[in-house]
């Protein structure tokens, strides 16, 4: 109180004593958060008796400090869970480490990098080939996420799947498997905390083994092959910078996180909603229906204001990341929210939770206009959300280091697609839902026709 602070507004869960019931309904529910921000205003705290009440907020004030101050990290509810599996890197570390790691991955996503579509192309060639053209019914989900799985794949090791060298330990269809096994196990550790250790570990640590043997044979092979190969890949540019083989391992699953399921799921999203509104779809066929295949450049892509405007409005209205939590390194305060106003500044004790609900900011009637719940890509045309009132690809210190990739590997993918098919059809009358794991996805993928 001697520095202005007071306290926000409280919500109090069911079950008091831990408030264990409130956390498994915010991971399980993204529209929980929304709703309390609809009743209580931008910023709350919810509390339980054994630990320190976290804080919700959707301020943009408040958001601008979380992600640009040092005081807030995610390491404390991150590394102790992921550090066996992942190591140490972007997304399990703070300081200096998380920095070092940024620094080392930065070259490999700069746009001369990332505008070379060819094995997309080769992954979007394949892709067309499987769809059905004759009308039936295909959900495009699994479909996208091969396509991006492949690219992210070879963006990472420099080998497309279909042309790894035998002498790979795994097939990668095999590594995937394992990749995915850990990550499942890692988020079990998160959950379980200490009572991790009444779990018998021998499976978690085969699992891990597996997946970091694929990885080390391709870290081995970068370090043999020295500059003589031309490949722009992941571990090809880690490898230049440090001899470090863990750090590379720990920084290369950690990219494969970060890539494997983002784009696709920003892309089964888009289509769900098109095949929806078809309009859009009609709209985006007359712009590159007539355009030669050749002519789809990222500099091309990325200069169409109505797929930027597709592409806003989904990650709108179905952020990837609907909430992000940090956890406050040491004591430090929000800078509103607290007292009778909400505008008095809130002290946040070390270990704090803080939680962003980018669904809700994203709600915002007064910056995003009317019928928040309605697909209206033209709203782009005459809204201009400030730096942390709209947050797709994040902002501050932990801002994605993959937008234009994934924006120009995603604007291609919607080309091709309206190139190659006059309608976009629903096939599924249900609503969108979430499903949070990692990502949110879309909980009934995008069963559509295409013809
Ligand atoms: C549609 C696709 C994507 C979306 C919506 C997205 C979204 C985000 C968001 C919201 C963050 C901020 C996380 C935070 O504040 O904690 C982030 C961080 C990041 N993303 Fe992406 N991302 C996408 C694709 C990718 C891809 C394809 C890559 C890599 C190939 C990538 C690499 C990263 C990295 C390296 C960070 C930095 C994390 C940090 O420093 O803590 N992203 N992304």
């Amino acid at each position: 109180r001697s520095h202005g602070c007071d306290l926000a507004v409280s919500h109090q869960p069911k079950e008091p004593f831990t408030g264990f019931d409130f956390q498994m309904k915010m991971y399980s529910d993204i529209t929980l958060l929304h709703h309390l921000h609809q009743r209580y205003g931008e910023t709350y705290q919810v509390g339980s008796w054994v630990s320190l009440p976290a804080v919700c907020t959707i301020n943009p004030e408040n958001i601008r400090a979380i992600n640009l101050s040092k005081d807030f990290g995610v390491a404390p509810m991150r590394l102790p869970g992921m550090e066996y599996f992942c190591g140490q890197g972007f997304i399990t570390t703070d300081g200096e480490t998380w920095s070092h790691s940024r620094k080392l991955l930065k070259p490999s996503f700069a746009l001369s990098n990332v505008r070379d579509l060819a094995t997309l192309k080769g992954e979007v060639d394949a892709l067309l080939r499987k769809l059905p053209k004759d009308g039936l019914t295909v959900d495009l989900q699994p479909l996208l996420y091969v396509t991006f799985l492949n690219s992210a794949l070879h963006f990472v090791l420099g080998v497309h799947p279909s042309e790894q060298s035998s002498n790979a330990p795994l097939t990668p269809d095999e590594f995937v498997k394992s990749f995915h096994k850990a990550l499942v196990y890692s988020m079990f550790r998160i959950i379980l905390g200490p009572l991790w250790r009444l779990v018998p570990q021998k499976n978690y640590i085969k699992t891990c083994a597996t997946a970091h043997g694929y990885l080390d044979y391709y870290i081995n092979q970068a370090f043999l092959e020295g500059d003589k190969t031309k490949s722009k890949s992941l571990i090809r540019a880690l490898s230049a910078q440090t001899a470090d083989s863990i750090f590379i391992r720990s920084q290369v699953i950690q990219a494969m996180m970060a890539a494997q399921d983002t784009t696709s799921e920003l892309l089964t999203n888009a289509l769900f909603l098109l095949a929806r509104h078809p309009k859009y779809w009609e709209q985006l066929r007359a712009e590159y229906v007539h355009m030669p295949e050749d002519a789809l450049s990222a500099e091309n892509l990325l200069g169409s204001k109505l797929i930027e405007n597709i592409l806003h409005e989904t990650l709108r209205m179905h952020p990837i990341f609907p909430l992000l939590g940090r956890v406050a390194l040491r004591d430090t305060q929000l800078p509103v929210g607290g007292g009778p106003n909400h505008e008095r500044p809130i002290f946040v004790p070390k270990g704090s939770l803080v939680v962003m609900s980018y669904y809700a900011l994203h709600r915002n009637t007064a910056v995003f206009g009317e019928n928040v719940g309605t697909f209206r890509p033209e709203r782009w045309d005459s809204i201009k959300p400030a730096q942390w009132e709209f947050l797709g690809f994040g902002g501050g210190n932990r801002a994605c280091l993959g937008q234009q990739k994934a924006t120009i590997e995603a604007s291609y993918v919607l080309a091709r697609l309206a190139q190659s098919f006059e309608k976009l059809e629903s096939r599924d009358s249900r609503d969108w839902k979430g499903e949070l794991k990692m990502t949110c996805k879309s909980a009934n993928g995008c069963k559509v026709a295409v013809y």
